[in-house]
């Protein structure tokens, strides 16, 4: 008896201090071996066995939650810093550019692939914006929660998500479009960036700039789908253009305050009354009018757009109207959400009646 009581305790002994202390699975059968096997020894390593198996789930799990957490974090990051809304509307002006330089048949493929270039293309310039524009931002209540002012990211990571999807974006475009296509995305990049972002702080024309950056990408899709751009790849990118000025107007006197806040110099700034700002949009409404009848002229829609866009345009140019004779921030925002319905039932329209590039 005494044995064996000897034998116990010093399994005992060699088993309990040292389960705790390491987690190897090897430990416990060699303990059994070295002290021979009992039932109270068989259930000390079954419990080690169950314990070293939910401290790896729970390891499992927590790595499992950080790696979650991380890739939610600066997945979060991207798509804030690429203005996944602007992008993607940037993107449905691009694919609506391929559609209308496309023939009867429409390349699905080449189509998807010039609006993943084009997307990636748009997010790099977004991004580089706003690492150009941190101290800015961060003054300014609309934007001071992005990622860059509120410290989320850090400006090189931004940067280098920046120059990495930039660059797949123009070589997917090189790749897979043309030449040309990937050459007016990656020149975008650098009036957007270089040009635009920088003359935002030094005179209000930039808005001028920034219209031409945002009437780029209609074009860049009809070259990715015809080769080449012509006089009737023009109308999309010139509406654009035209669109962008009573929709930016209208932002910069919303936003005036903010924008003189963040060192902005915009229209709204040199013009309290709003009467300069007001007319700019009501002049670019009207520039707007003869577009649906050149689309027609030039072989690129049917009649039925030229009505369309007709009335379209009329009622975003009375909305300009009544911002011209009444500029307060009532007017500014029915101009504003006015635009916001025109361009998509404008695109809507020039998709429907398009008639094949020849
Ligand atoms: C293919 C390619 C490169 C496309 C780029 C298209 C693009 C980024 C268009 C945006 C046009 C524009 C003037 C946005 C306002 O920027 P903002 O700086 O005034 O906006 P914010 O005040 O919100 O920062």
């Amino acid at each position: 008896i005494l044995k064996k009581k000897k034998r116990r305790s010093s399994l005992a002994q060699s088993v309990h201090p040292i389960f705790p202390a390491s987690s190897s699975f090897a430990i416990a059968p060699a303990a059994m071996w070295r002290g021979g096997a009992t039932a109270a020894s068989a259930s000390d390593v079954l419990r080690h066995y169950g314990w070293c198996w939910e401290l790896s789930k729970a390891r499992l799990r927590c790595t499992a939650a950080s790696i979650s957490d991380v890739l939610r974090h600066y997945g979060r990051c991207y798509w804030e810093l690429s203005k996944a809304r602007l992008s993607a509307l940037v993107v449905a002006t691009s694919g609506a550019g391929y559609v209308l330089g496309s023939g009867s048949i429409v390349d699905i493929a080449g189509l998807c692939y010039t609006c993943t270039g084009t997307m990636m293309v748009a997010a790099s310039a977004n991004t580089l914006n706003q690492v150009f524009e941190i101290k800015n931002d961060a003054k300014m209540r609309r934007t001071m929660r992005r990622p860059l002012p509120s410290g989320r990211i850090s400006p090189v990571h931004a940067a280098m998500w920046a120059t990495s999807v930039g660059a797949a974006g123009t070589t997917l475009l090189a790749c897979k479009a043309n030449y040309l296509a990937a050459g007016l995305a990656a020149s975008n990049l650098i009036l957007y960036a270089f040009v635009y972002t920088p003359l935002k702080q030094i005179h209000h024309v930039n808005t001028w700039v920034g219209a031409v950056v945002g009437a780029i990408p209609p074009l860049l899709g009809w070259a990715a789908a015809a080769s080449e751009v012509s006089l009737n790849s023009m109308i999309l990118p010139a509406a654009l253009y035209f669109w962008q000025l009573p929709h930016f107007m209208a932002l910069a006197y919303l936003c005036r305050d903010d924008y003189i806040a963040g060192g902005y110099r915009m229209l709204s700034f040199a013009d309290p009354s709003g009467k300069r700002t007001a007319w700019v949009s009501l002049r670019n409404c009207l520039y707007m009018l003869p577009l649906g009848l050149l689309a027609y002229n030039w072989g690129l829609t049917s009649g039925w757009f030229s009505f369309e866009a007709s009335l379209l345009t009329t009622g975003l140019t009375i909305g300009a109207s009544s911002f011209v004779l009444d500029p307060t921030h009532k007017s500014a925002r029915r101009m504003f959400h006015g635009s916001l319905l025109y361009l998509p039932a404008l695109m809507a329209g020039l998709i429907l009646h398009r008639l094949p590039n020849q």
